[in-house]
């Protein structure tokens, strides 16, 4: 009797778990909004789940299905969401119409993790406010009094390559150059000091970054379901994690207080800001102008700049800027082996403008133009972002379209596709440099390895800088090329919430000398 209850109740349950599953899927059908047919519970992501394709593969493949439609629905898993193709679409959700789209996630509950208030996740007048704060933190003259640390790490690199010259895992070396620059500039570390093996910090982001099934899981319900996430307390940091990366910060915080030590470094930053409520823009230049955003909507939200904010931003620019500047560092040395004329072009420019100097300067790197087009094109073959969300937060419909959307619903932006997309770039495919080089303006939004708009990366220049930096040093010392064990062409991982290859990538060197 008690076993044919229970069975009765698990078929409703299962019942109307399947209906509810199907329903779901009936979302864009019923606002006739064109889509592809999705399966129960996993919505278009089930190749995802099996490793077959990532993320941005399927939005392309649905980008694709519909070439005239400037918006199409799809499901990501059990949740209705919109890809838009169109590019004028594109720059009202990023730019124009900013003020409908301008969060990424809903709210967090901001009580319960000091790392939860960073820029990257913030919504509103909070991200607002700190955005302001924070934006003059990257402008020229800041990122010159950094140079410094990059370019002191990026000896140290050279030492460590210098070692092994065979099958070198430039993705393991890159990453520790990454994140030497990052725990310098963001936490206070000294350079070098990340060399040791035994250094704790270097185990802590090893750890935090690392891919298992575990991370991926934390990670996609997070994304995926936030809300739940929340109600389950499962962040996409381990609490030990958390604790350990705020417990750094408070000290160097504490001790820069307290000592009379000066560092060209974003604590320092943070620390006059906090003294001062403002950081001083100093120089005006003309590439600072995308930090500018534009706050004629803001509400005057005053923001007590209270540690807890300081070490969610040291913390964001480890998450946000350590694994996408290694695997674009990474890419660009893949595409510079594939391609033998472009790297020795590359070299020759990098030699003529260091003839004679002692050290890489900003204005040097600033000069290596073949090199910032040799970098452009590896970014939009690989974007580290493959697809940039935003949440609509206020009703909208898009102009010309019978497509409304109430807040809550999730926006991607299919930067892989489009990077791809024959109608903006001559053989997609290739890696062609010069097509940089003609000075006639793009299309807006038909480029975003960093995003656009008022949340475009913040780090964009600190990251140019540090890779161009990288990409310097390794064309004066080696001659690269791919280790004959890779399979090519590369797959992308699906599991990996960047876009990273799912083979590791082997180079050999050939030392080069003066
Ligand atoms: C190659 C390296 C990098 C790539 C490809 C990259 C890419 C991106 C992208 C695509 C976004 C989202 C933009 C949007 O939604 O429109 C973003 C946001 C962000 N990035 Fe980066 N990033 C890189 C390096 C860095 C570095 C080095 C830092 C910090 C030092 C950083 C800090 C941030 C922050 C704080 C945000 C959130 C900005 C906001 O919402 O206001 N990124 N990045």
């Amino acid at each position: 009797m008690i076993a044919s209850i229970l069975i009765s109740v698990a078929a409703i349950l299962l019942g109307w778990l399947f209906f509810k599953a199907w329903s779901i899927n009936q979302y864009w059908k019923k606002r006739n909004v064109p889509h592809l047919e999705p399966t129960l519970f996993f919505g278009n992501m089930f190749d995802v789940v099996v490793k077959r394709r990532t993320q941005d593969e399927i939005i392309a493949s649905i980008y694709a299905a519909f070439p005239k439609e400037p918006i199409v629905g799809y499901y990501h898993f059990m949740g209705p969401r919109l890809i838009v193709r169109d590019i004028q679409q594109i720059e009202r959700v990023l730019i124009k119409d900013f003020k409908h789209f301008m969060d990424r996630v809903p709210p967090t509950d901001l009580k319960t993790n000091a790392l939860n208030i960073n820029l990257f996740g913030l919504t509103g007048n909070t991200w607002r406010a700190l955005r302001t704060k924070f934006s003059p933190m990257f402008t020229t003259g800041k990122l010159r009094d950094m140079l410094n640390q990059v370019t002191s790490t990026s000896g140290e690199l050279v030492k460590l390559l210098d070692k092994n010259l065979n099958a070198v895992d430039i993705k393991e070396q890159s990453s520790k150059f990454a994140l030497d620059i990052i725990a310098s500039c963001a936490f206070g570390i000294e350079p070098g000091a990340l060399d040791r093996e035994d250094n704790e910090f270097k185990k802590e982001a090893e750890r935090a970054f690392k891919a298992s099934p575990a991370a991926f899981f934390r990670a996609m319900l997070n994304i995926s379901f936030p809300a739940l996430a929340q109600k389950l307390k499962i962040t996409f940091l381990r609490n030990s994690t958390t604790e350990y990366f705020s417990n750094v910060v408070r000290d160097t915080l504490n001790h820069r207080r307290e000592s009379s030590m000066v560092r060209n470094d974003f604590v320092q930053l943070m620390v006059t800001l906090q003294k001062q409520g403002t950081l001083d823009v100093g120089k005006y230049d003309p590439n600072d102008e995308y930090l500018m955003i534009d706050n004629s909507a803001a509400v005057d939200e005053k923001i007590e700049l209270t540690d807890d904010i300081l070490i969610g931003q040291s913390f964001v620019f480890l998450l946000a800027g350590f694994e996408s500047t290694s695997t674009a560092m990474t890419f660009a040395c893949y595409h510079l082996s594939l391609n033998r004329k472009a790297q020795e072009k590359a070299r020759e420019e990098v030699k003529k403008i260091m003839k004679d100097r002692p050290e890489v300067t900003y204005d040097c790197l600033k000069d290596m133009k073949y090199v910032d087009h040799c970098l452009k094109e590896s970014l939009r073959l690989y974007a580290a972002v493959g697809s940039l969300v935003r949440m609509c937060v206020l009703p909208y419909t898009f102009p010309g379209t019978d497509i409304s959307i109430e807040p809550g619903m999730r926006v991607m932006i299919p930067a892989y596709a489009i990077h791809r997309d024959s109608q903006y770039y001559a053989d997609p495919e290739e890696f062609l440099p010069e097509r940089w080089e003609s000075d006639e303006k793009r299309m807006p939004c038909t480029y975003l390895p960093f995003g656009d708009g008022p949340r475009i990366c913040i780090g964009m220049r600190f990251a140019q800088m540090e890779i161009k930096c990288f990409l310097a040093k390794m064309l004066m010392n080696y001659r690269i090329s791919l280790h004959p064990s890779v399979e090519l062409p590369i797959r992308l991982n699906p599991h990996s919430f960047l876009t990273k290859p799912i083979q590791k990538l082997v180079f050999n060197l050939e030392k080069l000398v003066e």
